[in-house]
């Protein structure tokens, strides 16, 4: 009698791939730096969000956070990059950027809008696996807004941990899966205010920091900060905050 040997699960090299949400990006892929178009939201927390990313970045490698070329020399992946919103003022900065996405129209907006701001920006319309699996490595990585929208989390951020050299860190963002996240980050900016196409976020995919710090923790990365980015309605600012994680959050991962 023939032995059965075990036949393992077909492996995917992008597991990490929603070709839904892709498509959904992909589909907005030409609005990206409409300040007032469905990326509204980003184009506000920008700031805030520069304000964590550099703070991290300096702090991590002991750079001067007030210098105009604060992360000179640093080689920096922005995964998931979409339109290149955060890739521009990282390389203003001084950083050496490289944004990666799984939508190709996503690429071919942030090579335009680069060109015309003149910025040297190397985009590549490849996943997180892919990018990993060509043995390239970074001393940072930028992992914003994409972990609420991948199918596979172990998957991707096992290729983020492949990505960063040893003694990298990553900055993170994402939604919480509260109550409240549902009602401001759902109901509100997508039903009501309509601030984003409907069907933008999928509330089940939320992260509570909790399982965020496990999911890093598994993939051998080191949680080290968590703050909370919260939206003022009387002043239309986000700020961040040390103790209010309740819808949106940012952290700093190192490579443990
Ligand atoms: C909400 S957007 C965030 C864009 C950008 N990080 C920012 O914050 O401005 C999420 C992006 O992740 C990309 N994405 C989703 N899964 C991905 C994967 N497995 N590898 C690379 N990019 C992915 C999508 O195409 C989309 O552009
Ligand atoms: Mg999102």
């Amino acid at each position: 009698m023939a032995t059965k040997t075990a036949k393992s699960a077909p492996t995917s090299p992008s597991r990490s791939v929603n070709p839904e949400e892709v498509a959904n990006f992909s589909a907005l892929a030409e609005t990206w730096w409409d300040p007032n178009g469905p990326f509204r939201p980003l184009h506000k927390m920008n700031p805030v969000r520069l304000e964590f990313i550099k703070g991290s970045l300096c702090r991590h490698f002991g750079r001067d956070v007030t210098a105009t070329d604060a992360l000179k020399g640093l080689r920096i992946l922005d995964i998931g990059c979409g339109g290149g919103l955060l890739c521009e003022p990282l390389t203003r900065l001084g950083a050496t950027m490289v944004g990666a996405d799984a939508s190709e129209k996503n690429i071919l907006t942030a090579r335009a809008h680069a060109e015309q701001t003149g910025l040297e920006i190397d985009y590549r319309y490849i996943t997180a696996e892919e990018l990993a699996d060509a043995g390239e490595t970074f001393d940072a990585i930028l992992n914003m807004e994409v972990i609420e929208h991948v199918a596979d989390i172990p998957s991707f951020l096992d290729a983020c941990h492949r990505l960063l050299k040893d003694g990298g860190c990553m900055t993170l963002s994402t939604i919480n899966r509260s109550a409240k996240a549902w009602l401001v980050a759902i109901a509100g900016a997508e039903y009501i205010l309509r601030w984003l196409p409907v069907g933008t976020h999928d509330w089940q995919k939320f992260l509570k920091p909790s399982e965020l710090s496990r999911s890093l923790r598994d993939s051998g990365f080191k949680t080290s900060d968590i703050k909370g980015m919260v939206y003022s309605p009387l002043s239309g600012a986000w700020s961040l905050d040390a103790h209010d994680f309740s819808v949106n959050y940012v952290a700093l991962a190192e490579k443990a």
